[in-house]
Formats: structure tokens, sequence, C-alpha cells
């Protein structure tokens, strides 16, 4: 049977891009590899964090987050209006307790110490604004990710019904919009009904991240509450941005809540809308299974999201159960040789006469590149431009089998990538981004800025910026959820014993030495053969 690649839309552009592509892959006369260019200098304030720990007994830390009242000392707070909310005052133990904190780590030994803990969202007692002193701006910066509408409408509806905050403003098409646009005014009214729509009322943007110039709004436009909604990057510009408007000495809350639909953001329990990406993912792999079972030796290959980190991948993986090769940017993979991916996929196809295999967009992106000889390429925000792995790996499937007597495969490629983030978020987002919003408002209310808000062990707490971008959020493929995938699969593991150690390095928490019988296996089995020698973690495994 002859083989066939099948992309998403737009389907010319693709398909001339996939030819360029094989084109340039069987060109052997491949020009010098040039050296990768220079990442753009980011125009923004180097924010210098100021880190408010307190310590307490039993090795008990706090990692606080900033307080208007840490350089206004003289702000005057009130009681908080929920006290006479028909709704909220008859709640029992409404307002958290002023020293409750959220722990980091839930997993301790006797004796361990109690380790980081952080401020524990909701409203309290006191607040630091009037309701009608309140100027609240939001923004949307960075990609798109199901739930950014349900967040603005909570945002705007949470001011308003819980605190009686009429003024509030969008701001236009990311961080430069507060510079170059006008700002939009939201009301309940104008924000009802977002939620049901995919991406953002408000518009979005990468790059033109200039702290001068958007404090300089703030400040003109009398803001004194900003809600930023947006990834890694988008963190680290409120960051800047909390830095001057403290240094200016402006009564102005600088609130993150935290958007990434590759789930790369650090600390926290997941982000909004990957459950909806997940599930969404579901219906390419459906499909991709579908069309592989009705194929002589059919193939499915779907790329999905996963920038650096390949978490929702793993999970539509792990959900949908007809994957047989899942492929992340944290977990290396080679294609020729004994134990390699090509050697699988034969292996596979002679076995069950069909293949599903999940692609990251950032997994293999050294291989393309050294394959294809390519510079570096950069967005507007400094993030890397990924090759195209989806492609790239359909025409080396495609090649080796061509080579193959006796061997024909049929190969369907699904990229859903920007339709998985582009719906809108599921029952279980709304109601993640409705909590988190208020999360957000009862903090700004209660005067606390230079925060991101999200849930650590189900709780939401208020944890400072440098905490959320000092680093991102990837699979662990030492942990016990990778090596669950791998034994799902039953795919080459692909890992060299140095491959394993490098990934140890960047373990947070010191590893609990192994006592045989109690935490390790009796006999430890021989975990890893050496790479090119590829033999699987799980192979065999059910
Ligand atoms: N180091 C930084 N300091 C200040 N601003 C930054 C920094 N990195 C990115 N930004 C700004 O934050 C905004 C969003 O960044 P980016 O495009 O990287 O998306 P993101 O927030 O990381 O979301 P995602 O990656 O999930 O799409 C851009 O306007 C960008 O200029
Ligand atoms: O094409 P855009 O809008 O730059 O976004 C693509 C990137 O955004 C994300 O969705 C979020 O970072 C990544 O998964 C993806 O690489
Ligand atoms: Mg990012």
């Amino acid at each position: 049977m002859e083989a066939a690649t099948v992309v998403a839309a737009p389907i010319p552009a693709a398909d001339a891009a996939a030819k360029a592509l094989e084109k340039k892959l069987l060109d052997l006369e491949l020009p010098p590899f040039p050296a990768p260019a220079k990442k753009a200098a980011a125009k923004v304030v180097a924010a210098a964090p100021k880190k408010k720990l307190a310590g307490g007994a039993g090795g008990y830390v706090l990692e606080d987050v900033p307080h208007l009242t840490d350089y206004l000392p003289n702000l005057p707070s009130f009681p908080n209006p929920l006290q006479n909310h028909p709704a909220y005052s008859v709640v029992k133990q409404y307002f958290v307790n002023a020293d409750d904190t959220v722990a980091k780590k839930i997993v301790v030994h006797k004796g361990s110490a109690r380790g980081t803990h952080f401020r524990r969202a909701g409203p309290r007692q006191r607040v630091f604004f009037q309701p009608d002193e309140v100027s609240a701006a939001i923004v949307t910066c960075g990609g798109l990710c199901p739930g950014l509408n349900t967040v603005i409408r909570e945002l705007v509806c949470g001011l308003h019904d819980m605190y009686g905050v009429t003024s509030v403003v969008g701001i236009e098409g990311g961080y430069r919009g507060f510079y170059a646009r006008n700002t939009v005014e939201l009301t309940p009214r104008s924000v009802n009904g977002i939620h049901k729509r995919g991406g953002t009322v408000l518009g979005t943007s990468r790059g033109g991240q200039d702290t001068g110039k958007i404090v300089d709004s703030i400040q003109d436009r009398g803001i004194n509450q900003v809600y930023i909604i947006g990834g890694d990057g988008t963190q680290k510009g409120a960051a800047t941005i909390h830095a001057e408007v403290q240094r200016r000495g402006l009564k102005c809350a600088v609130v993150g809540v935290p958007k990434t639909i590759d789930n790369d953001i650090a600390v926290i329990d997941r982000s909004f809308g990957f459950d909806t990406a997940v599930e969404e993912a579901q219906r390419a792999i459906n499909a991709a299974h579908v069309e592989a079972e009705s194929a002589e030796n059919g193939v499915g290959v779907v790329k999905l999201m996963g920038r650096n980190s390949g978490f929702i991948a793993m999970y539509a993986t792990l959900a949908s159960r007809d994957v047989d090769l899942c492929l992340i940017p944290e977990s290396p993979f080679y294609l020729e040789g004994k134990g390699g991916l090509l050697e699988f996929a034969e292996k596979r196809l002679r076995e069950n006469g069909h293949m599903v295999i999940v692609v990251a967009e950032g997994a293999g992106q050294d291989v393309i590149a050294r394959s294809m000889r390519l510079a570096d390429a950069h967005d507007a925000s400094g993030n890397k431009v990924l090759l195209d792995v989806g492609l790239w790996l359909c025409a080396k499937i495609k090649d080796h089998f061509k080579k193959k007597a006796n061997f024909p495969i049929t190969l369907k490629y699904i990229d859903p990538t920007y339709m998985i983030r582009a719906v809108p978020s599921n029952a279980s987002d709304n109601v993640y981004c409705s909590l988190l919003a208020h999360s957000a408002i009862h903090g700004a209310m209660a005067g606390y800025t230079g925060f991101t808000v999200a849930p650590v062990n189900g709780r939401h707490a208020y944890i400072p910026f440098y905490r959320i971008t000092e680093k991102q959020n990837k699979v662990v493929i030492t942990d016990r959820m990778w090596a669950r995938v791998l034994c799902s699969t039953n795919q080459p593991c692909f890992l060299s014993t140095e491959d394993v150690e490098k990934a140890g390095q960047d373990d947070e928490e010191p590893i609990v030495p192994l006592v045989e019988g109690e935490n390790s296996l009796v006999k430890a089995p021989p975990l890893l053969a050496n790479a090119g020698d590829g033999a699987a973690l799980c192979n065999g495994a059910a």
C-alpha cells in the first residue's frame, strides 16, 4: 500500500512545507552548520526580587509575598465588605486566618524539616482598598489557552459581585496594549457569556514588554490593581512591572494569574486549560487510531503542543491507551540502529499491524537541527521557534519503510496543535478559573502584591513571582509518571545511564537514600542499557 501523509489545516501550506522539508532531509549537499543566531536582547528592566522569608519551628519556612504596606506603611485598612455580603456572611470561617500557609511539599518523613510554605489565598478580615477607590485592569499575554475568557469574566464579576468594584478595564493585545492601545471598559454585562468562547476577548501578543511605558500607563490612568494573565514569560514581565511600581511608590497591586497550556509553570499543581487541552487531544489521537487501524501497517502520527515540557503528550497518552509511542522534549530519542525508534516501529507494526505515535512539538529538536543543519530562530518574546518534528518524523518513517521490501505502510499525520488551545475551557477548568480569579481578587483587596496565585497541593496560595519564574516545570523522566507511560506504551525508553544521571541533576528535592525492601525494589533490576542498545525500562510490563 502507498504511504500517505494527511496534514491538518491549512492543508496547501502544510503540504508544501512537508514537501520542502522532505526534500531538505534527503538532500545530501547540506550547507555547513551556521553559528546559532544570538537571542534578541529583551527590552525589559531586570527585576531584583526581594525575598520575604520567615522561619518557624521544625524547619518551617514561609516564602511570603510583598504587601503594599512594605513600602507604604501608613496605608489605612477597612473591614472586608464580604462580612455583610448576603451570600458570604453566613459562611462559617469564610475568612482565612492571618497566618494560614500552604506546604509546598506534603509527603514528609518522620523527623524531616517542615520546609517551604506559601501564604494561603483567600479573603482577609481587613482590606486595603475601598470598593469605589479601585480601578482595576486586566491583560492577557503570550499564547492562547482554554479558560482565558473565564478568568477575565470571573475577575470582572468577582470584583463587582463580591467587593462592589465597578471600574475595570481591559488592556487589549497583551503588554504593548498598555501604551499602544486604548482600554476597553469591562462590566459584568459585557463579559457575560465570554466563558463559552475560546481565545481571549482582550487579544494577546508576544514581545513589546516595555516596563517603563507600561508603568507610565498604569500611573497615568490611575490603575491600582493590575491582573496579568500569562505564562512564564508574562510572569517575568509582571515581576519587572511590580518592581517598577514599588520603586515609584504607587499604591497598585500587581497580581499574576498563571496561564500555560504546556503546564510548564513550576510549583503550581497544574495550569488552567490543561485538562481541556488533554481532553481535546484525545479526539486527535482517536482519529489517528481509527485511521491506523483501518489500513495495512497503518501509522498515525499526532503532534501536540509542548515547547519544553511534554505534559500534554504524556497525559493524553496515559488517558488514551491507544498510543504506542510518546515522544516528549525531556526524553531524548534516536531513530536508527538497535533499540531505535524505527526498529521499534517495525516491531510494533509486525505485531499489531498498526501503531499510533504522539509527539510533543518540542521533542527531538536537537536531532532535527543536527540533521537539517538549521540555525536557531526566536519569536518576539525570545522563545525558540521550533522545527516541525511531526513532519520530520513522518518523512523519516516513510523513507525507512520505502527502503524495505514487502513492507508498505500507510501513514497519516494529524496536527491539531492550535485546535487544542483554541477551544473553550471544559467544566472542570471553568470552575478552576473561577476560583483562581476569586483568589487573585481577595489577595489584591487585602493589599498583597507581586504574587502569582495558584493551587499548591490542592490549596490556593500566593506565590512570589521569583518562585514561579526561576525554573520551568518539566516532566521528570526518572519519576513514576513517565514510567507509567513507558509501561502503558511498552516503548523503548531510549535513555543511556548518562541521560538518567543528567535528568536526576534537576531534581529539586534531595533523593532519600534507597532502603532495600522499603523504598526500593528488593532486587534492583538491570535498569537501563547503554544508548544504542536502547533496552526499555518497562518493556514487557503490562
Ligand atoms: N524575561 C522577561 N522579562 C520581561 N518580560 C518578558 C520576559 N519574557 C517574556 N516577557 C514578555 O511576556 C509576554 C509573554 O511572553 P511569552 O510570549 O514568552 O509567553 P508566555 O507568557 O511565556 O506564555 P506561553 O509561553 O504559555 O505562551 C511578552 O509580551 C514578552 O515580551
Ligand atoms: O504560535 P504561537 O502563538 O507563538 O504559540 C506557539 C506556542 O505557544 C504554546 O502554546 C504555549 O507556550 C506552545 O505550546 C507553542 O509552542
Ligand atoms: Mg512561555
